[in-house]
């Protein structure tokens, strides 16, 4: 290995003329933080105080040895590894890579990976928690080395990491959703349905559409039939049923969907809100039981699968269960 002679440190007054080995940072509390010259860039007298402000009465003047990357290259390489479907890079900023969402949709990181790359020492990737629903342009992740140059080695290891690339983002597909609404309070009309509204606008911003919502009684034949009315006239490729979903003898919901012939994934998650969700598949097609908080809370259970369910993946027992630890959101 070669022994670290690259850098030269030079006072600044006598750096005139010289190139900046890597970019250097001005941060002004609540005002500016960021690069206020690039690497690379040849020192003329008129930076002199700048240099000065922010702090450098020195700087590196550098040639990176054999078998060593400089900052900014070793971040551009893990970063292009990293990065999956969907996502984009931008920089090499300050020696780091920041990768950003080209869409609207799910992202998915495999945590090994980035594990794996965090146990190599002077690597640091790190990213957003997978499963979220991003924006497009959204950052994701930032990826960078921390030395300022690093061994090639280090890096190489990082390219060759299993089960790259590690962050994707999936798009949304356009499902079509049928609404069945329980409840005797609405059907027979004591109160206004809340839950239409709600799902129409949530299916709405992810692109997908509602073919129409039904209504039924707390009767098992009644929500049965509105069930099968979507799956065979309508060709739904989502259902979503609501209410009556919690303990009472005029919770059916559970009881129909199961009646139907759908195979129940979990009824009962382990996150607040949203404990009474149901998770179920009718051959291909998911069916989701709604407990009444989905048109009380922003946040539910739904909103964690819903997005799973319109990138196309198929929702198992684990998934569920995996959501306790950091599920208590009330
Ligand atoms: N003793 C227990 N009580 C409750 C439990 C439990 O396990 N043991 N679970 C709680 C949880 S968690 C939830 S969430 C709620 C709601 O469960 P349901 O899905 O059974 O909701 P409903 O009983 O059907 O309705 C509750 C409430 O919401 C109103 N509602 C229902 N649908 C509509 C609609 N389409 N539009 C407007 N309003 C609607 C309904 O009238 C009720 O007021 O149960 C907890 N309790
Ligand atoms: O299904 Mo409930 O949300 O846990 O309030």
């Amino acid at each position: 290995m070669v022994k670290p002679t690259y850098l030269k440190e030079v006072r600044v007054e006598d750096a005139i003329g010289m190139k900046l080995g890597h970019d250097l940072t001005q941060i002004v509390p609540g005002a500016f933080k960021g690069r206020v010259f690039q690497a690379g860039h040849v020192i003329t007298e008129e930076d002199i105080p700048l240099l000065l402000d922010i702090g450098k009465r020195h700087i590196y003047i550098m040639d990176t040895p054999q078998g060593f990357l400089h900052e900014n290259e070793a971040a551009e390489r893990m970063a292009r590894a990293f990065a999956g479907e969907h996502v984009y890079l931008t920089g090499p900023v300050e020696g780091k890579m920041t990768l950003k969402s080209a869409i609207h949709g799910l992202l998915k990181v495999d945590p090994t990976a980035v594990e794996q790359a965090n146990q190599i020492e002077g690597i640091s990737v790190s990213t957003l928690l997978s499963d979220r629903v991003v924006q497009a342009d959204q950052s994701l992740a930032g990826i960078r080395p921390i030395p300022l140059i690093i061994e090639e080695e280090k890096v190489k290891r990082v390219e060759q990491l299993q089960s790259l690339p590690a962050i994707e983002v999936k798009p949304f597909q356009k499902k079509k959703v049928g609404i069945v609404t329980t409840g005797s309070e609405v059907f027979t009309g004591r109160i206004e349905d809340r839950f239409g509204p709600v799902l129409k606008d949530k299916l709405k911003a992810f692109g997908s559409k509602v073919l129409g919502q039904r209504f039924a009684d707390d009767e098992l034949d009644a929500i049965q039939a509105e069930i099968r009315y979507f799956v065979e006239q309508e060709k739904a490729d989502l259902i979503l049923v609501t209410g009556g979903m919690s303990v009472d003898p005029d919770d059916r919901t559970p009881g129909a969907i199961k009646a139907v012939g759908a195979d129940i994934v979990r009824y009962g998650i382990p996150m607040l809100p949203g404990s009474m969700l149901l998770v179920a598949y009718l051959g291909e097609i998911p069916i989701l039981g709604l407990p009444g908080c989905v048109i009380h809370d922003s946040f539910t259970s739904f909103d964690v699968f819903l997005p799973r369910v319109l990138v196309g993946e198929k929702i198992t027992e684990s998934d569920i269960i995996s959501i306790g630890y950091g599920g208590f959101h009330t």
